[in-house]
């Protein structure tokens, strides 16, 4: 479905020397600098995937977005999205994708949402039959009746960023290219929203690339992570195995009855957290089961659960360890 071959994308970027003098020599005479955004990356996606791509600020993944859906030409490589090349733009292939920027909006602002809606329908000539069962589909799960009849403007962040999904979606995109699509919402709209896409690509078999700096997106969405750092690929692959790989100890979370001290915890584990009602123990895989019997049989233990380390903090682990040598995590 999707096909991406060495692709680089370097942008020119003008250099801008500091002071007045060297600013105005700078009209005549313009330095170039090259920020290579995408250096040389390759990955292969099938239909029906759900991918998600990340990476720290800066690592290129909005650049690679944009290339996917052809608004950016590539600086060298090949790209093909349903045997389209993207930045060819036809009207197929357009009709076939949607980029959705938690960052920008589509919904014309001073426009209810509906008005927008029937824009898109319009301008992707989708039959009035779908159009109405796709709209009413998406009004019902996405809890839309109220909001789609007030002004965009009036609407709160989290309902316009339900209706943006909405109007991306009135065409039927095979696939979806999510650029941080819960920015900013509160906990329950993320969740809302996350259930949302889910269901969108099991119903209709959507492909999905979705970036996020949010890890509860990442781990209820991406069972294949694709990890890119300074615009080359460090990790391409399952989600766990990832996980394994970066941070193979697991968390045995305590919630305890009363308080203990913390040299009760120490032999059972690397104490990560401690306090009167909860403790939190890092310990190897192969120790697990003798720190929950001893913790069961030595502490006053209400619940117990076993656990992965957060993903945050594998992520970070793993950009740290990226930056400190430009090796290979995985593929
Ligand atoms: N139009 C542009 N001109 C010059 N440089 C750019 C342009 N767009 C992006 N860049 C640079 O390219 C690099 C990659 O940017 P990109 O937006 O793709 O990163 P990102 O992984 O999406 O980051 P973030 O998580 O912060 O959104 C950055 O160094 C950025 O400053």
């Amino acid at each position: 479905m999707i096909s991406v071959r060495d692709l680089r994308k370097h942008y020119q970027v003008h250099k801008r020397p500091p002071g007045l003098k060297a600013a105005l020599r700078s009209v005549f005479h313009r330095t170039y600098t090259s920020v290579k955004a995408v250096d040389g990356i390759s990955f292969e996606i099938k239909p029906g995937e759900r991918v998600g791509f990340l990476g720290p600020n800066g690592a290129g993944k909005t650049t690679t977005l944009k290339v996917l859906a052809g608004l950016l030409h590539p600086s060298s490589g090949e790209v093909r999205v349903d045997g389209h090349v993207p930045r060819h733009r036809e009207d197929a292939f357009l009709k076939k994708i949607m980029l959705v920027m938690g960052q920008k909006q589509q919904l014309l602002w001073d426009l209810p949402p509906a008005e927008t809606f029937e824009l898109n329908r319009a301008i992707y000539d989708v039959p009035r039959a779908q159009y109405k069962q796709t709209l009413d589909e998406l009004v019902t799960l996405l809890e839309l009746e109220e909001l789609i009849g007030k002004p965009a403007r009036q609407l709160s962040l989290g309902e316009r960023m339900k209706c943006e999904l909405a109007a991306a979606l009135i065409h039927r995109p095979k696939v979806l290219f999510l650029d941080e699509p819960t920015i900013g919402l509160d906990v329950s709209m993320q969740a809302i929203m996350r259930t949302f896409i889910k269901s969108y690509n099991e119903r209709n078999g959507a492909t999905l690339i979705l970036t996020s700096h949010y890890m509860d997106d990442v781990a209820a969405l991406c069972p294949r992570v694709i990890v890119i750092d300074k615009g080359l690929l460090s990790y391409d692959g399952g989600l766990d195995a990832l996980v394994q790989r970066v941070r193979p100890e697991k968390r045995v979370v305590l919630r305890l009855n009363q308080p203990v001290d913390v040299n009760s915890l120490a032999p059972l584990g690397k104490v990560v957290s401690h306090d009167n009602v909860t403790a939190v123990l890092q310990v190897p895989q192969d120790a697990v089961n003798t720190t929950v019997s001893r913790a069961l049989s030595h502490l006053p233990v209400q619940d117990l659960t076993v656990e992965n380390a957060p993903l945050e903090e594998v992520m970070s682990e793993l950009f740290a360890e990226t930056k400190a040598h430009r090796g290979t995590v995985g593929t």
